[in-house]
């Protein structure tokens, strides 16, 4: 049986959700969820998920959000083999430290400097581009002679902060100074199965959504 997949392409949550069902090689049943039309606050998609976000999946009656949640729980329940998420303890750790990482520091910063000015057109405040630079520092000298974000394997840390990264490569923030970064980043661009369907044409959605709401 499939499970659903309420989402949209260019929001970077999902696509981190997008990337790991790639990895997995799963066939999620994809649900469009256009926020702009309040698709996500209809009373049959509260059932689902009250608190309206997405992504939301729905395996089998059992539905789950939070995307880096989902991403754990698709390795755990569809995964051949732990590598995407290691059982062993340490190694676990580590791989949660990041995606925390991501969440309470990384895409946290990016919201707070970038939404106001993307969604409410208000000014930027310098003093939380600093917080993002600060953010960038500490993940280049996680990846310091490092292929992967957390450990020798792909995890579901690295789909996450791949979304992430796209996200602030879309905006034009300037990623250049974070040589090992920018490494990761190309490695896995290029080594990812269905990156471009996954990701790369999500971040163009959101290009487009951007675009589009700087001409109001
Ligand atoms: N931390 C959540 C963020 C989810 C989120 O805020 N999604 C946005 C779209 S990118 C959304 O659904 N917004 C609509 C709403 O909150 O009502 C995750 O990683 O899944």
């Amino acid at each position: 049986m499939t499970i659903d997949f309420y989402y949209l392409p260019g929001s970077a949550p999902c696509r981190s959700v997008l990337l790991t069902a790639k990895v997995l090689g799963l066939d999620l049943n994809l649900k469009l969820t256009n926020l702009q039309a309040g698709e996500h606050l209809t009373p049959e998609f509260l059932k689902i998920n009250p608190q309206h976000t997405i992504p939301t999946i729905n395996d089998n009656g059992f539905s789950l959000w939070e995307s880096r949640a989902i991403c754990t729980y698709l390795v755990n329940a569809c995964g051949k083999d732990d590598s995407l998420y290691p059982k062993e303890p340490r190694a676990r750790a580590l791989v949660d430290q990041r995606l925390y990482f991501d969440i309470g520091t990384l895409y946290a910063r990016f919201a707070d400097y970038y939404y106001p000015s993307l969604f409410q057109g208000l000014p930027k405040e310098p003093s939380k581009l600093e917080r993002i630079d600060e953010g960038m520092k500490f993940l280049d000298g996680f990846l310091e002679g490092q292929t992967y974000v957390a450990g020798k394997n792909l995890t579901v840390a690295d789909l996450a902060i791949l979304a992430s990264i796209s996200t602030f490569e879309v905006v034009e923030y300037d990623l250049s100074p974070y040589k090992n970064i920018g490494k990761w980043y190309a490695n896995l661009k290029s080594t990812i199965p269905g990156y471009k369907e996954a990701n790369e044409d999500g971040c163009i959605a959101f290009k487009e959504l951007i675009d589009s709401l700087q001409k109001k």
